[in-house]
């Protein structure tokens, strides 16, 4: 009787995620299987993405299994916003260069990513090229944002930077993934980011006319039916390769398959490149030059200083942390240093017993460190 139900319908049952099916951005990332077996590819390259659906249809759970993907690539940078304090895509944080989960936090990150773009174009036309091809020195950025109605009403001026990456971001390889219920103008705020997506993923609606508002009007009319859908994890898929109703299922990635998979990944994340580290530094530079100090300190010992700094800032942090717990993201700005930095000072501190892990990115000194 199984054997029969799995073969006419092989995501009747959960599938669980085969792990990362990419290791590169130019690969055609693998959501989930259609209801033949075939596997669901996507590319996505240069493109945007929308995961849309009802509460509860399972699009943290196709996020997950993308970014299950996209942190196996060593040519992509992941930023994020998560403004439900990160509850959400903090359990990947040690992958992802820069998680905003504060209004004013997730604006300065979509208005750094306008400025990268912009730095990347003026590369890209010095070199005489048309187009950023990613690789692990020049990689793509790619920014999450969970509950993108949360974005337009809470950081409108956020959605001014999310319309200017939505329209010229392709190029450049610095590309959206916007999860949201219903994509309705009030969610999206006034930009033309949801005519923008490329690649649009429809989980279960509750009214046909959401089907439209997601996939694009006269598509329920067309035959497709996401109120039919009647699991979470199910969905339709439009894109350019994928122009007919077929459903799907993304696979099923646990709380524990997360954990397992950034940690894996969290060490081989690649660096922002120069040209738009460079473009950051030029934004934020000071008008006017600073006084130099009259003896310099050598790069060197400048850099031990602040290493110092660091574990100090990093050490007091823990022991002072409400509830004797702290998230890597608390750390990440006491310390003002790199995600991997702080993944990996946790991971020595942990060997040493002087850190314990309580919950997925939530750390606690133990007493060693409390009274060294
Ligand atoms: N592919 C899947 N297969 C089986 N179960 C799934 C799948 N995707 C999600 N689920 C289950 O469905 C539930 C809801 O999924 P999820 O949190 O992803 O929904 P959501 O659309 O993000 O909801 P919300 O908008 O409320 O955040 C979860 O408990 C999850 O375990």
């Amino acid at each position: 009787m199984r054997t029969k139900r799995t073969f006419l319908a092989p995501h009747a049952d959960a599938i669980a995620w085969p792990g990362p099916s990419i290791t590169s951005i130019t690969q055609p990332a693998k959501l989930g299987l259609f209801e033949d077996g075939a596997p669901v590819r996507v590319p996505l390259l240069r493109r945007h993405g929308l995961f849309a659906g009802m509460s509860g249809a399972g699009k943290s759970g196709g996020v997950n299994v993308l970014l299950g993907d996209l942190a196996a690539c060593q040519d992509v940078i992941l930023w994020a916003v998560d403004l439900k304090r990160g509850m959400e895509l903090m359990p990947w944080a040690s992958c992802i260069d820069r998680l905003a989960t504060t209004p004013q936090e997730a604006e300065n990150l979509l208005a750094d990513a306008v400025v990268i773009l912009d730095g990347r174009a003026d590369d890209l036309t010095r070199r005489g090229e048309r187009v950023w091809e990613p690789s692990p020195d020049r990689p793509a950025l790619i920014i999450v944002i969970d509950e993108y109605a949360e974005l337009a009403s809470e950081a409108p001026r956020a959605i001014d930077y999310a319309d200017s990456i939505a329209r010229r971001g392709r190029a450049p390889a610095v590309n959206l993934i916007a999860a949201t219920q219903r994509p309705s103008k009030d969610a999206m705020g006034k930009s033309a980011v949801r005519a923008q997506m490329d690649v649009r993923l429809c989980f279960r609606v509750r009214e046909p006319r959401d089907g439209d508002l997601i996939l694009g009007q006269g598509m329920v009319k067309a035959g497709w039916h996401p109120h039919k859908l009647d699991a979470p994890g199910r969905f339709l898929i439009s894109s350019p390769e994928h122009d007919i109703p077929r459903r799907a299922r993304t696979y099923l990635l646990d709380d524990e398959g997360v954990q397992v998979t950034a940690a894996r990944h969290a060490e081989h994340r690649p660096s922002l490149d120069a040209v738009s580290a460079q473009a950051l530094q030029r934004a934020t530079e000071a008008p006017a030059p600073l006084p130099q100090p009259a003896v310099r300190p050598s790069p060197r010992h400048a850099r031990d200083n602040a290493v110092r700094e660091a574990e100090e800032a990093l050490t007091t942090a823990l022991r002072q942390a409400p509830d004797d717990r702290t998230s890597i993201g608390d750390l990440i700005r006491a310390t003002g240093m790199r995600r991997t930095w702080v993944y990996q000072r946790l991971q020595e501190l942990g060997h040493a017993r002087q850190v314990e892990q309580v919950a997925r990115g939530r750390w606690r000194a133990l007493p060693e460190i409390h009274d060294p």
